[in-house]
């Protein structure tokens, strides 16, 4: 057990983003720009995914920690904080899933 949150991760990875590129592999993301981020999310979740239904539990969790650090960068990078995300969460928690799906428009991002 650890009391380590996403928020110090996010901390760290706000802080590091500002480091030399050659001192830093969050300053090297920041370096390559948001769409280089956004492809090494998507293999990460890629490898994620072949951990979930292939390998074992150290793999699985190894997998997540990497997709779970790219998506802090990424967003980041957007200057989105992840608080915006926790309290989408948190907002989420007052209906079941079945419900706020059927509320969602057809396609596209929700508004609000
Ligand atoms: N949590 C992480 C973390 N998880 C994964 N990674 C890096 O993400 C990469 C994922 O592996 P890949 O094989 O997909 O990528 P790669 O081949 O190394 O990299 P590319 O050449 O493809 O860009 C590895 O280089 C990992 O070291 C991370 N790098 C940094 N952090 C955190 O960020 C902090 C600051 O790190 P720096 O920015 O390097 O100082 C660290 O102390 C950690 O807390």
């Amino acid at each position: 057990m650890t009391d380590f949150s996403l928020s110090d991760l996010e901390k760290i990875v706000a802080e590091r983003a500002n480091a030399s590129p050659s001192e830093s592999y969050t300053a090297k993301l920041k370096a390559m720009g948001v769409s280089h981020v956004a492809k090494k999310l998507g293999e990460e979740s890629t490898e994620t995914v072949i951990a979930l239904v292939s390998q074992d539990d150290d793999r699985v969790v190894s997998e997540s920690a990497d997709l779970i650090y790219h998506l802090l960068v990424a967003l980041n990078l957007r200057g989105i904080p992840a608080a915006d995300i926790f309290s989408e969460l948190g907002r989420r928690t007052s209906t079941t899933g079945l419900e706020e799906k059927a509320a969602r428009p057809p396609d596209g991002p929700r508004e609000g």
